[in-house]
């Protein structure tokens, strides 16, 4: 138990509430996925995660996270430094973190729209409007003989079952796949068997790819998929607007 100037002590849960996140970049962007695709929003990229996907976008949040330490209050200031009214926090996986709960309670009471983006393999109380889930397939697992500790650990984490119906429950969502090769739509939809409760509505399908090339190519096979099983396409709409690259 730890002091409290107050006069009196706090709890391990606390004082780990208290504790700085890590922060790759605090940008704003138009939303360049999902359902609110075109929305002008702040993006918060907490650092650290407990995946480590062969394709990720963002190893610098990942596989080598990088940036500062800052308070939940850092991090809203530096929020309203940017005029947007929609935060997209993401990471890395924001929900790793106990102090996304306060974060998401403080950007809600100050009148924002918050997504949270989320690999659905954790489960926090977060104050948010859209939950905005991407699965992780067999595709995202890394390499297993270039990194055998993250190949078990990646396998072992990546499907929560439970996690993912508590989500879809109590937050309204959208679930995002990420697509690689033609044979994933049909993991996809075992997935979506075993878990009855997810709204086909609600599925989008996104293409692997970090590159507008990759993914124009991946379109046109995943295009016609998506009419075929009546999900949405998810174009990824910010690499064909900014590129690719950080801090868009
Ligand atoms: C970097 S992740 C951060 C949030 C969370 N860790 C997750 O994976 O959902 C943000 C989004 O980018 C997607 N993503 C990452 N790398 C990708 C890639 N190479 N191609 C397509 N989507 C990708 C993820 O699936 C997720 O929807
Ligand atoms: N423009 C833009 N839209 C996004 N939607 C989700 C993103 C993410 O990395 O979570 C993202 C991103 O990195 N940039
Ligand atoms: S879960 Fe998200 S942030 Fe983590 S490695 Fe996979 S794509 Fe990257
Ligand atoms: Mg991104």
């Amino acid at each position: 138990m730890a002091y409290h100037p107050k006069g009196h002590t706090t709890g391990a849960a606390e004082q780990r509430l208290a504790q700085p996140l890590r922060i790759a970049e605090i940008f704003q962007s138009r939303q360049g996925e999902g359902f609110l695709t075109g929305t002008e929003s702040v993006f918060i990229r907490v650092s650290g995660c407990n995946l480590r996907c062969r394709f990720c976008d963002t190893p610098y949040a990942s596989w080598e996270p990088e940036g500062p330490l800052l308070t939940v209050e850092e991090i809203l200031r530096r929020v309203e430094n940017f005029p947007a009214r929609h935060i997209v926090l993401t990471g890395g996986e924001p929900m790793m973190f106990p102090q996304v709960v306060p974060l998401t309670r403080h950007l809600s009471d100050r009148g924002y729209h918050v997504t949270v983006e989320t690999a659905g393999t954790v489960y926090r109380p977060v104050q948010c409007h859209l939950m905005s889930i991407s699965p992780k397939l067999s595709n995202s697992t890394p390499d297993r003989e270039l990194h055998p500790r993250w190949w078990k650990e990646h396998e072992r984490r990546r499907h929560q079952p439970d996690v993912i119906r508590r989500l879809v429950r109590e937050y309204p969502y959208q679930i995002k796949f990420v697509i690689d090769r033609p044979e994933d739509v049909d993991e996809v939809e075992r997935y979506l068997r075993a878990l009855a409760e997810i709204d086909r509505n609600r599925v989008l399908l996104m293409p692997q790819g970090t590159d507008q090339e990759a993914l124009g190519e991946k379109m046109t096979w995943l295009e016609p998929i998506c009419q075929q099983h009546g999900f949405r396409l998810c174009p990824r709409k910010h690499i064909e607007w900014y590129g690719p690259g950080r801090g868009k």
